[in-house]
């Protein structure tokens, strides 16, 4: 036998093992319900073109959207090596996301983004069964997310929004400057959040604190797209030695990098307390409930507290983002939601505070639509089934990646008619919090989806809620929002994708105008009271972009 034939014998062996593999398992499935069907594709490489281009489109909302449209409640899309599934219906999500959540609510395997760059740090990835996930979405709950921690955070969300009104009150340039606009908005979501979990503030929208963490959370989630990282299709490459694992290198790297930013700020909160001046942040309040605490805790405790800003804060300032695109594009609800605002809080009187949404219903009835039109997570983050579910004549096969599809429920004409439009409307009389409808008893009921279902839900709803309502109230009683000088009407989302699928980017052309000159004195009035309140923070200042490598 020649020496070429050897290599040639091996390959058609490995061949011959994987169709007989393949057509064992063939005969195995040949029994079993179908999987669900899956739009058409090219031989061996699936649905990958249309996804690839899609994303550099911006467009994957839709296509995934349409997908749902022609294939219906849950869809079966191959990317390269990767099949997702996505699940399309209130009922499938009720079946699936709820009911089974004991099966399906841990994560795929990031060997790059869980385990090297986060450490298993970062409740956002760490599977489910790992003890870590429970202990931190307590931790969560307790110290940041529970009704009474929410209402706590009101007033950093109070102070931070009247900062920004009066900045744009007071800057016609500022106030015609989308990419601006933008950034001031990124400004205070992040201040509020930064305020609220390390009791330090972040008094610029130049900071390198909001570039740092923004990149931080960018890092980790990127890691998650399908492809991204060749160890997470073959994680036999995971057990070479380090030095032929450049990527295991720089995801350690990372961390550490990220760990320090968060030791440092741990150290200037041990020091407050020690000093008797310690401000009240989660951060704080973790150290000082926890006496026994070990430095490894406390520095997982701010670990966590960066990962809580990470998702908190983008989150928060696309809902603001997206509202200002509501507005702009549908006068009349603007005009409503004025009326309905100054009907309760006065034309010129004073500016409008959370407790007010109770006497509103109409904002709940905002918050609701802009959640529904415009899902912050419009394609849901993956799970990962632990055993094989067999929903409605289909199933799904252990080890399946599952996504709620918040945009395709969202956008379904049955669910909601005329779904493009933002109609404020369709949720008459429906006074729910997020938590109520979540529970609704007919899933028919539920408003959105925009914070994922079962055991996963976001925890950080309620603090959401109270973001989006102070935003919403204050926007539309302070501005008339209007398209910008240089918009390119009619106004066509297309012409403005941002990076978060379904979501406006900062070049969305819209500008703010002051609506009188009394609102501009309150305006300026009310911050000088709240900014004589606001206890002194210290900035979260981070001094240079330090990953190098
Ligand atoms: C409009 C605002 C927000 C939206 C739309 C949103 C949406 C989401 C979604 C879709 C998930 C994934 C759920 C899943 O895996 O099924 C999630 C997870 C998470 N969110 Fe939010 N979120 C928002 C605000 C917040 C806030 C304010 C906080 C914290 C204060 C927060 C903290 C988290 C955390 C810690 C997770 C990880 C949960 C886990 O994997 O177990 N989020 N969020």
């Amino acid at each position: 036998m020649s020496f070429v034939s050897i290599p040639l014998l091996a390959l058609a062996s490995v061949a011959i093992i994987y169709l007989l593999l393949r057509l064992q398992q063939w005969f195995e499935d040949r029994s079993k319900l179908p999987l669900p069907p899956k739009p058409p594709g090219v031989p061996l490489l699936g649905n990958t073109l249309d996804v690839i281009g899609s994303t550099k489109t911006h467009t994957q909302h839709l296509l995934f959207g349409q997908y749902a449209r022609d294939h219906g409640e849950i869809v079966r899309v191959q990317v390269g090596p990767f099949t997702q599934y996505f699940i399309n219906s209130d009922e499938a999500v009720k079946a699936i996301f709820d009911k089974a959540s004991a099966t399906t609510s841990e994560r795929p395997r990031w060997i790059v983004s869980n385990e090297h760059i986060c450490d298993q740090k970062n409740v956002l990835l760490l599977n489910a069964s790992h003890p870590r996930w429970k202990q931190q979405r307590k931790v969560i709950l307790q110290g940041m997310t529970s009704i009474p921690r929410a209402d706590a955070g009101l007033e950093y969300l109070h102070f931070e929004t009247a900062k920004f009104l009066k900045q744009v009150a007071n800057d016609n340039r500022l106030a015609g400057d989308s990419v601006g606009l933008f950034n001031e908005i990124g400004r205070y979501t992040y201040s509020a959040f930064a305020s609220q979990t390390f009791g330090m503030d972040i008094p610029d929208e130049k900071d390198p604190a909001i570039e740092y963490i923004f990149h931080s959370g960018l890092e980790q989630i990127l890691g998650t797209l399908p492809g991204s990282h060749l160890v997470d299709i073959l994680p036999i490459l995971d057990r070479f030695p380090l030095f032929l694992k450049p990527w295991e290198r720089k995801g350690k790297a990372i961390f550490q990098d990220n760990k320090r930013w968060c030791d440092e700020r741990l150290q200037r909160v041990e020091k407050s307390i020690e000093a008797g001046t310690v401000k009240d942040s989660f951060l704080a309040r973790r150290m000082q409930d926890e006496k026994g605490m070990s430095f490894d805790d406390r520095s997982e405790a701010a670990y966590l507290a960066l990962m809580l800003i990470i998702g908190a804060a983008d989150t928060s300032k696309m809902s603001s983002w997206s509202f200002l695109e509501a507005m702009m594009r549908f006068p009349d609800v603007q005009a409503k939601a004025l009326a309905e605002i100054e009907a309760v809080v006065g034309v010129a009187d004073r500016l409008p505070v959370y407790e007010d949404l109770d006497s509103i219903p109409y904002v709940r009835y905002l918050m609701k639509e802009l959640w529904r039109w415009r899902p912050p997570v419009a394609l849901g983050h993956p799970h990962i089934t632990t055993r094989e579910l067999t929903y409605n004549g289909m199933r799904l096969p252990a080890g399946s990646r599952i996504h709620l599809n918040a945009w395709a429920i969202g956008h379904d004409p049955h669910r909601h008619p005329d779904p493009e439009r933002f109609w404020p409307e369709r949720y008459d009389g429906d006074l729910t919090t997020s938590e109520q409808s979540k529970n609704s008893t007919d899933v028919k009921d539920r408003d959105h989806f925009a914070f994922g279902s079962g055991r996963r839900i976001c925890p950080g709803y309620h603090v959401a809620e109270r973001s989006l309502a102070i935003a919403i109230m204050r926007l539309v009683w302070a501005f008339e929002v209007v398209p910008g000088p240089n918009a390119k009407l009619p106004l066509d989302p297309k012409d403005y994708p941002g990076e978060m699928p379904g979501n406006p980017g900062e070049q969305m052309p819209v500008s703010l105008k002051v609506r009188s000159e009394m609102k501009r004195k309150i305006i300026g009035d009310e911050y000088a009271r709240a900014k004589a309140v606001h206890p002194d923070m210290e900035p979260l200042t981070h001094d240079g972009w330090s990953w190098k490598f």
